[in-house]
């Protein structure tokens, strides 16, 4: 049974100057354990695909269902539950606080979250940077990092609340080779070892290969997938 799945979902964009079909009837299923790999020209919808799935936007039309559940065309307060129920997010630029500790950049996705008691803060940012490698850097300022271990904190930030899909939008873009194939290392090991679902928007191919599976996205229409 797929842990994700978008049946002829739509979404375009309507401005002063064009409409645009950016995602265009698309139907596709996601699975536990997969890490899955969004690739597309620029413009081609990879994006608006992304922020579809993460519930944070609603489509024109077509239904988004999340364990057989339809979690779209509903309210902005229950799509948000179902949200921050379901998906930790990975940005390209980390999108840390640099002013902030590790522990506290970890911990914020702990805040929004109303079912995680405050007395579970510490094990639950303890446990993700430990699976990151990170545990001995909890307490220095993320300024003070490199563009790998930044990475990894914004990683254990979205592993710590234990969600079951990570979307993940470039994450490797300003990252150099090794820290590259270290990331894709993690990322495995989560679906493996954790039953996640990760999502990858890339234009790294080096990225998208070693991924179970390749979605091709043009003109906001997919056009190619396995499976
Ligand atoms: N907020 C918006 N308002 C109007 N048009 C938009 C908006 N966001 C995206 N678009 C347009 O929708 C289309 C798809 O954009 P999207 O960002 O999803 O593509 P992408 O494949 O992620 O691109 P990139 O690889 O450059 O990030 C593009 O033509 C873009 O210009």
């Amino acid at each position: 049974m797929p842990i994700l799945k978008l049946e002829n979902v739509s979404k375009s964009y309507i401005t002063n100057q064009y409409n645009i079909n950016a995602v265009n009837n698309v139907t596709l299923s996601f699975y536990k354990k997969e890490a899955v790999a969004v690739v597309g020209p620029s413009g081609s919808g990879k994006s608006t695909l992304l922020n579809l799935i993460g519930l944070i936007m609603n489509p024109d039309s077509g239904n988004i269902l999340i364990d057989e559940k339809i979690v779209s065309g509903i309210s902005d307060y229950r799509r948000s539950v179902f949200r921050n129920k379901n998906f930790g997010y990975i940005a390209q630029d980390f999108a840390l606080i640099a002013d902030e500790t590790v522990y506290n950049n970890i911990k914020i996705p702990l805040i929004y979250n109303k079912e995680i008691k405050q007395n579970e803060y510490r094990d639950r940012i303890e446990e993700a940077a430990t699976s990151l490698g990170i545990q001995d850097k909890l307490y220095k300022k993320v300024a003070k990092l490199s563009g790998g271990e930044r990475q990894r904190v914004s990683i254990s930030r979205a592993i710590v609340c234990d969600q079951p899909i990570i979307l993940a939008d470039e994450p490797t873009g300003s990252l150099d080779t090794r820290n590259k194939e270290i990331v894709m290392d993690i990322f495995l090991r989560l679906c493996e070892e954790k039953s996640k679902s990760i999502i990858i928007v890339t234009h790294d191919f080096s990225i998208a290969e070693r991924c179970n599976r390749i979605i091709r996205m043009k003109d906001g229409e997919v056009y190619s997938r396995e499976i």
